[in-house]
């Protein structure tokens, strides 16, 4: 073995959760957003909340002197951060972009007229990112000094730390250009890297991390020698200002990807638990070998001994697989998780603590009873009851040939259309209304015991009741029960079905201020009875309209929960889908007459280098299928896709088979029709004109417009008009209002094509 002296700390992460360890962030920014708190006082939440964090990192073990800590803080997004570190500025805002938080919000969630930038799907995760909007005239330097502040901010308190920031390739890669390919705008970005560069370094920083994960995924329209040369170019500025140079790429396979580079970095972090190393002897590597997307134990010896057979070739750090950004902060705060499922697991700052033990032992520090400790947890898992269920196992073996084929479309369609006698462009909604104030204080009521069960589905039913009037009212066409019941749309689900385990504090930041609670699925799956059915068939029965039946699709309840990680996914899919075909079943036997099974997550989970997906897309769309094939041929199936690039995968939507698909496409402008109508899609769509992330009421002439461009591409017998995705997020006056506009809209388009 070589002893060189390391380059880097023996152990680090690649991010931290950003939310607080109770959500301190997200109240401080819902606070700022409604005028509850000025500015000073929204800075000084966040650094609080930043504060924090370092803090807890010391105490769990990383080193404050070395850089070993990774400074991000972002308010809202990190890729945000560098567009306003940058100064890229949508074409649409340039010179009147308010400075500070008012400018930051702009860009994030609208206002007025102004549209916020698009949000996507962060690689294969379920983190929202504000796709930066870049076009010919967009021009970068040090516009704002977020990052460096944030390093200062560290160092008072004690933290020599390593400022991270998404590094050149990515930044480009993942932004959208208009009448410009956005890595061409190369040259002029890198020399604010280096502007920022020469800012870190001046103000005392050692060490920068340049987060360059898209050099492991394929992209349409740029090779890997491009992002490359631009990574590259991105490293060299830093260095030329005098940093040392982490290139992290994380998020999957490094191996023929970096090795270009190698020369160039100081040190390289990649993705252990999802890849293989790199051939990059010599180089420093930060090895990952701890999840940092999942939320299982570490096998330690397993670790140890990777770690030691990298450290025959040269010097190794320990690390996260990826930033700890996708997992709840601490799994101490699950007083109500069962013991035993319990033991097996690890969340961010069980992570630290296990980057810390592995670091020790690779130093020759073997901390036994750590290590004992593991391997106890991931025996005692593998033998644990319900891990393996016969019955579920049996079921899945024994599914016959045509168990994923519904009868032809054209058949099942005349049946439909005779049931269901809808007008031409039906208007719907995605599922959700509001989730009020009222709705979420008796949930919490009933969760502390202080209300009942019997009063707290008063409650849900007094508010389908209301919700189901104002469908009528408003003149929509499918209705919807709303949700009410639903906390989260995969929680729901997790919590009625074997083999998973929901968390009470387990908060993973999806987007801005909202976050998630993913639920461990540990087990085998199955639905002990019927969950959904009494809900929609309660409201059902206050109208003659058609009230669809909501479930969440096999792939988004896999995509948005902690998935065993001890079988292939398709397998836990299929488990999942048989689940809902039981669900489905009996929602047909209580008279529904079409059902959503949503699958939002199915572009995240697509695999992010091309020869992986067709197997990925076999097994999900599979999956999808399995859950909707037995209803029967008049039962209509919808699906519903959203906050994601879905241009390419028109052929898995297609393979889905549903009989309407709703699909996300107000922000973007309807671009996906346009790749739906190419592929010669011929089934029932619904992209949607009412972009609902945002508060803002779409107007007349924008909907008119949208639905010009859908009437345009797609035939009138198969277009539906809806919103982008459901409207849990919304209040009820901008939805009343909004939705008002759209069947208008919808009458209008009508009208129009009545005529034509
Ligand atoms: C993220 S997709 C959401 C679909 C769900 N049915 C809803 O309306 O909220
Ligand atoms: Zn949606």
């Amino acid at each position: 073995m070589t002893t060189t002296t390391p380059a880097f700390p023996g152990g680090t992460i690649l991010g931290y959760p950003r939310i607080g360890r109770r959500r301190e962030l997200k109240r401080a920014l819902e606070s700022h957003w409604r005028d509850a708190i000025d500015d000073a006082a929204f800075h000084e939440a966040a650094r609080a909340n930043r504060l924090a964090d370092l803090q807890r990192l010391v105490a769990l073990g990383l080193r404050a002197d070395d850089a070993s800590i990774p400074v991000e803080g972002a308010h809202y997004d990190h890729v945000l951060d560098a567009t306003l570190t940058f100064g890229a500025v949508p074409a649409r805002l340039r010179g009147r972009l308010p400075s500070g938080l008012a400018g930051e919000w702009l860009l994030a969630r609208g206002a007025g007229d102004d549209v916020p930038l698009e949000m996507t799907k962060w690689l294969d995760s379920n983190y929202h990112y504000l796709v930066p909007e870049l076009d010919a005239a967009s021009n970068f330097s040090l516009a704002d000094t977020r990052i460096v502040d944030r390093f200062v901010e560290a160092g008072a308190a004690g933290v020599h730390a390593r400022p991270v920031v998404v590094g050149p390739a990515t930044y480009l890669a993942l932004a959208k250009g208009t009448g410009v390919r956005p890595l061409d705008l190369a040259e002029r970005l890198v020399p604010a890297y280096a502007a920022l560069a020469a800012a870190l370094a001046a103000a005392g920083a050692t060490w920068i991390q340049l987060d360059e994960p898209a050099l492991v995924a394929d992209h349409e329209d740029a090779t890997l020698a491009e992002l490359q040369d631009v990574a590259r170019a991105g490293i060299e500025a830093a260095r030329a200002a005098g940093l040392r140079v982490l290139l992290h790429v994380g998020h999957g396979d490094a191996a023929g990807r970096v090795e270009p580079l190698a020369d160039a970095v100081d040190a390289l972090a990649v993705d252990l638990v999802r890849g293989t190393a790199p051939e990059t002897d010599g180089v420093q590597l930060v090895a990952g070998v701890v999840h940092g997307r999942n939320v299982w134990r570490t096998d330690l010896d397993a670790a140890l001994e990777a770690l030691r057979a990298l450290a025959e070739r040269g010097p190794v750090s320990v690390g996260t697989s990826t930033t700890l950004l996708h997992v709840p902060h601490d799994l101490d705060a699950e007083a109500a998780l069962e013991p035993r499922l319990r033991s097996w697991l690890a969340f961010a700052d069980q992570k630290v603590a296990e980057v810390a033990t592995l670091a020790a032992a690779l130093a020759g520090d073997v901390d036994e009873a750590a290590f004992g400790a593991a391997r106890a947890a991931i025996d005692d898992r593998r033998a644990a009851p319900g891990v393996h269920d016969g019955a579920v196992r049996e079921r899945l073996a024994a599914l016959p040939a045509d168990a994923r084929t519904r009868s032809p479309y054209d058949d099942r369609a005349a049946q439909q259309r005779a049931a269901l006698e809808l007008p031409p462009l039906p208007t719907t909604t995605i599922g959700s209304f509001p989730q009020t104030g009222d709705i979420r204080s008796a949930r919490a009521r009933n969760a502390r015991g202080e209300l009942d069960d019997a009063g707290y589905a008063e409650v849900l039913r007094d508010e389908v009741r209301r919700v189901v009037a104002l469908q009528e009212e408003l003149g929509l066409d499918v209705l919807v029960h709303g949700e009410p019941e639903r906390n989260d749309m995969v929680q729901y689900f997790a919590e009625h079905f074997d083999g998973f385990a929901p968390t009470q504090h387990g908060w993973v930041q999806s987007y801005g201020s909202r976050a998630t609670r993913p639920s461990i699925l540990w087990g085998d799956v199955a639905r002990p009875e019927a969950f959904t059915v009494e809900w929609i068939a309660f409201a059902q029965s206050l109208t003659d309209r058609p009230v669809k039946g909501m479930l969440t699709g096999p792939v988004t309840i896999l995509a948005w929960s902690f998935v065993r990680d001890d079988q292939p996914l398709g397998e836990t899919a299929d488990q999942v889908a048989l689940a809902l075909a039981d669900e489905i079943a009996d929602l047909e036997a209580a008279g529904i007459r079409i059902v959503q099974v949503d699958e939002p997550a199915l572009r995240e989970l697509l695999p992010l280098r091309r020869e992986a997906r067709p197997a990925y897309l076999d097994w999900s769309v599979g999956a999808f299928r399995l859950a909707t094939a037995a209803a029967a041929p008049a039962t209509q199936i919808h699906t519903h896709l959203c906050y994601s690039e879905f241009n390419t995968v028109v052929d898995a939507i297609d393979g889905l088979d549903a009989d309407v698909t709703s699909i996300e496409a107000a922000r973007s402008k309807m671009e996906v029709v346009d790749a739906l109508a190419g592929h010669g899609f011929g089934r029932g769509i619904g992209p949607g004109v009412y972009d609902i992330h945002s508060p803002r009421v779409p107007a007349r002439e924008e909907l008119d417009e949208l639905l010009s461009i859908a009437t345009g591409a797609i035939s009138d017998e198969l277009l539906w008009v809806n919103p982008d995705c459901g409207l849990k997020t919304r209040g009820y006056a901008e939805t009343v209002e909004s939705l008002g506009n759209l069947v208008e809209a919808a009458r209008r388009a009508r009208a129009a094509v009545a005529v034509a």
